[in-house]
């Protein structure tokens, strides 16, 4: 496809639409916390448990936003805080007995989990009907094969998709045939990702640490989705005119000066250089305030969605 058009009248090329996360993690949220009213209503209160291993800074702040949005929701909230050394067993053993509770619809467990522990068994250990990070296999295979109606999505590449649309209405285009490029092949967010722009008829590319000619890739995107974790290493000169920038990357690069402790000041970035690329997208997420608040704001949406299927199946 030739350059997404961007230009004014006056033929120089416009800004790019800042896709403001915030502003629609707060309408997805509002949404939740309607449905979830209606459901109380009928005698089902949707309920998070967040399990919380070791002492990680990042992950403490998350989880109590996670908490925060989930009573915010009108949601049961509950968060299991376990030490570092806790053993991989007694992990799933928790998780088992929330896999049990009737009043818990939907279970998470923060990530990283420390060096000891098999992430990987303990995710699989989540009842897939409560598994609202929808990383489970089963979740995962219901995405692959299209079933999105069963499966509970990864709360970012589904609130990055809310992204996109937004972007797609304010630059009056069609997403179906456009060229999606997403850089990164995680199982939690670029491989979803790229299942769900497929979902939307894109034309979809992973592009990851062996492929050759990355700037060729990623300069042919109608839609770019960076997710791969290293401080703006796609700069702004690759980016397609007019194409839509989504930035997964919330990076912590150090700032200028001392903060109120006298302690170096630490500033986020995105996985693409903002201001470069700011010049030539047609819509752009900032970090923060972009990708980063529809992470929560889904996994609110995922709840309300396992609380309504687990309704569903005992009536
Ligand atoms: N079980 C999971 N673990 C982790 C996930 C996840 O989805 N499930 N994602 C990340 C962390 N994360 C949520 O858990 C998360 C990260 C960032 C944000 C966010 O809103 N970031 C802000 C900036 C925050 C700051 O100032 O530091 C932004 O981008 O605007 C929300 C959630 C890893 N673990």
């Amino acid at each position: 496809m030739s350059e997404l058009s961007q230009t004014t009248r006056a033929g120089t090329h416009r800004e790019a639409f800042i896709i403001d996360g915030k502003a629609v993690s707060q309408r997805v949220l509002q949404e939740v916390s309607e449905a979830a009213s209606t459901l109380i209503a009928q005698g089902v209160r949707p309920g998070l448990a967040v399990v919380l291993v070791g002492e990680d800074p990042a992950s403490q702040v998350y989880v109590k936003s996670k908490g925060k949005a989930a009573e915010g929701c009108g949601f049961h909230s509950v968060q299991h805080t376990l030490s570092r050394q806790t053993s991989e067993a007694d992990i799933l053993a928790l998780v088992g007995r929330l896999n049990a509770d009737p009043a818990i619809h939907g279970i998470l467990v923060q990530l990283p989990l420390p060096p000891h522990v098999n992430a990987t068994k303990v995710l699989e250990s989540i009842s897939p009907a409560k598994d609202v990070d929808g990383f489970h296999p089963i979740n995962a295979g219901l995405l692959a094969i299209g079933d999105i109606g069963r499966a509970l999505v990864p709360c970012t590449p589904a609130g990055s998709m809310l992204l996109i649309d937004e972007a797609i209405k304010a630059l009056g285009l069609k997403l179906a045939g456009l060229d999606a490029v997403v850089v990164g092949r995680s199982n939690i967010v670029g491989k979803p990702m790229a299942q769900l722009l497929l979902g939307e008829n894109c034309t979809v590319t992973i592009a990851h640490s062996r492929t050759r000619d990355l700037a060729a890739v990623v300069g042919g995107a109608d839609i770019l989705v960076a997710a791969v974790g290293r401080p703006e290493m796609i700069p702004g000169e690759w980016i397609k005119p007019g194409a839509i920038v989504i930035d997964v990357g919330i990076n912590r690069i150090p700032g200028e000066g001392l903060d109120k402790n006298g302690k170096p000041k630490t500033r986020l970035v995105g996985d693409v250089a903002f201001e470069a690329a700011k010049a030539r997208a047609g819509a752009i997420t900032p970090v923060p305030g972009g990708v980063g608040p529809m992470t929560i704001a889904m996994l609110m949406k995922n709840t309300l969605t396992a609380a309504i299927r687990c309704a569903e199946r005992t009536v």
